[in-house]
């Protein structure tokens, strides 16, 4: 499971600024990282949650979502680690990937 050691380390402060440059869709929270996703329609944002369900079962990592109307937040956080791991970073940018090949 991707839930081992080396994921499961707290990001560092110039790590999280790194990351926050190649991330700069998304909010970064105390512990945790948000993005708000506008899907073309309802019905396309269930879609978009229904392959990121899948990506997330693949990596045993997986996200906090809130689906309103054609709005998808996803909140990214390690729970095991108690706040942000590389797991939330490459599963951010794998969502932001999906995000593009599905939409633009
Ligand atoms: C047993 C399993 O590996 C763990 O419960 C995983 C599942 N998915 C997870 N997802 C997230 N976001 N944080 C975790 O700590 C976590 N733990």
């Amino acid at each position: 499971a991707s839930h081992d050691k080396s994921g499961d380390e707290l990001l560092s402060a110039d790590r999280i600024s790194a990351v926050a440059a190649v991330l700069p869709e998304w909010e970064f929270g105390d512990r945790v990282i948000r993005r708000d996703f506008s899907a073309p329609t309802f019905l396309d944002g269930i879609a978009f949650v229904g392959r990121i369900a899948t990506e997330a079962e693949n990596r045993d990592h997986h996200p906090d979502i809130d689906i309103r109307w054609r709005t998808v937040t996803i909140a990214l956080s390690t729970h095991s680690a108690g706040g942000l791991t590389e797991l939330d970073v490459a599963l951010a940018g794998a969502i932001d990937d999906l995000f593009h090949e599905m939409f633009d």
